[in-house]
């Protein structure tokens, strides 16, 4: 049973309240004072549900919290209390619903495009309590108050415990196989309209799962509405959608649902991009999306841009690197550059993109690749010097850099006109999974840069990511 520091009671004048985004129970009536504090106290009482909830489900973050319910336009949350527990009562359950536009696949494999979906968003009953017919009667209380019956809800990613409780209170074993998260089971599209949206206009006004069917123009454009307080509020918003676009094969996945909560950090991730993002070119974001944002599109850029490097250009940047040490700022000597021993590098004129650079030794931190870096340096195929970019170059990878390898990964925060590198992302995304590496890498070379150089910042970055990471 889950006890709070201050009484329930007030909260739970009946056993079963449901909660919108305004946070107060339905049955609440008070003064303004008293709203707050209601309300403060429900968003404690939620949040605490929502996370025992997830930790049953071994989930990393909550489906259900007081913020995220504040946020919802179309989301209930049923608790279940037992006022006679303890000193201060208990709450015991709670039953997030709500509804959902979804694109899903009915029995014969079509992709219907269903709005305002019934949606079963997350379940839970106290350990100590389960099995003793508590979820039935939330359930039960909830499909009343929605009027909603239980085939014509999706469910999102129900746990085994849920399927075996819709099998045994509702009969529900055949489920329809979907693309996303959801399950429905064999009914759902039972009477449903059609996909162009005339299925059910056939008597002149009656309610069928839920949904209100008229013979309105309205009907037999747009398809039946679900029948519901906010669905009327909704208006326009609960047609069903009819049109060509109905067949289209596409996913949707809330993210609004339990696949809204965060995945875990890879820490890896958070140690190489640490201090990278500051800059960037306002990418932001750390999705997947945009890690596999850059793809062939400038891929072929870069490789069209180093095409039209001048034999010049190449010979120009030849460089040595520098201690890494001072970065003493004008009037250092430029130093020759050294014979290329390596058979393998390709130098000017042949096409950069075709030569092969070396893979550095895996590192496990930057600190690691730093070491590593100063003791294996040697110098690259062709490099950027000053003369080539107009600035102070210290870092001896860039050059490498330039040469596409599938391995290399450089994040410029700085300056985009100078040489360089991504592979894989832009600046200020970070990776996300190791996968992503082996995608699409591109570099860009652009000469006279003039003026300026990389900061230490950078220049951190081009050196890490100049080493194999995994
Ligand atoms: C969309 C989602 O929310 S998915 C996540 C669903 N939530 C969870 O998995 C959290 C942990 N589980 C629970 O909180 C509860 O078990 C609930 C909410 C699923 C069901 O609540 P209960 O109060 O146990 O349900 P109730 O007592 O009315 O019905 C019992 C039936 O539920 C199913 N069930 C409940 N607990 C279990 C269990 N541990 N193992 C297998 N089935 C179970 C069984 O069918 C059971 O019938 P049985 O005892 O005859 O086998």
């Amino acid at each position: 049973m889950v006890d709070f520091r201050f009484d329930i009671r007030p909260l739970f004048p009946q056993p079963i309240i449901k909660v919108t985004s305004n946070l107060l129970p339905h049955t609440f009536r008070g003064d303004r004072r008293q709203c707050l504090d209601a309300t403060s106290k429900m968003t404690e009482i939620i949040d605490r549900l929502g996370q025992l909830s997830a930790t049953s489900q071994g989930l990393s973050k909550p489906v259900t919290t007081g913020q995220r319910l504040r946020m919802s336009e179309n989301q209930t949350v049923y608790l279940l209390a037992d006022s006679e527990a303890g000193h201060n009562g208990s709450v015991v359950g709670l039953l997030k619903v709500g509804t959902k536009d979804l694109y899903l696949f009915d029995e014969t494999g079509q992709t219907r495009k269903v709005q305002q979906a019934p949606s079963i968003l997350d379940f839970y009953v106290h350990e100590s309590r389960q099995r003793h017919g508590l979820g039935k009667r939330l359930f039960q209380t909830m499909l009343i108050e929605e009027q909603w019956t239980p085939v014509k809800c999706s469910v999102d990613r129900p746990s085994d415990k849920l399927l075996a409780f819709l099998g045994k209170h509702y009969g529900l074993t055949r489920s329809i196989p979907q693309a996303n998260n959801f399950v429905l089971f064999e009914g759902f599209f039972d009477d449903a309209p059609s996909a162009n949206g005339h299925g059910n206009a056939q008597s002149p006004q009656h309610t069928r799962n839920g949904m209100h069917i008229t013979n309105s123009p309205n009907t037999q454009l747009f398809g039946a509405t679900y029948l519901g307080e906010d669905n009327r509020r909704r208006g326009s918003q609960q047609q069903l959608q009819a049109g060509p676009n109905l067949l289209q094969q596409v996913t949707q996945i809330s993210p609004q649902g339990r696949y809204g909560a965060r995945r875990p950090t890879c820490s890896m991730a958070e140690i190489i991009h640490a201090g990278s993002s500051k800059g960037g070119n306002g990418g932001g974001g750390n999705s997947a999306e945009s890690n596999s944002g850059m793809g062939n599109h400038d891929l072929a850029e870069i490789t069209a841009q180093l095409q039209q490097q001048s034999l010049a250009e190449i010979e120009a940047s030849r460089y040595i690197p520098e201690p890494e040490i001072e970065p003493e700022p004008e009037a250092e000597p430029e130093p020759e550059p050294e014979p290329e021993p390596e058979p393998e590098v390709i130098t000017p004129p042949s096409p950069p993109p075709k030569t092969h650079t070396p893979t550095p030794p895996s590192v496990r931190s930057p600190e690691v690749a730093e070491s590593i870096i100063g003791e294996n340096r040697r110098p690259p195929a062709f490099q950027l010097s000053k003369q080539h970019t107009g600035m102070k170059n210290r870092s001896f990878g860039v050059g490498g850099a330039v040469m596409p390898s599938s391995k290399m990964e450089f994040d410029q925060t700085e300056r985009e006109d100078f040489g360089v590198v991504k592979i894989n992302r832009p600046p200020g995304h970070d990776v996300t999974s190791p996968g992503h590496d082996n995608a699409d890498a591109m570099s860009t070379v652009s000469s006279g840069g003039g003026g300026g150089g990389l900061t230490d910042q950078g220049y951190y970055d081009l050196k890490f990511y100049h080493n194999k990471l995994w």
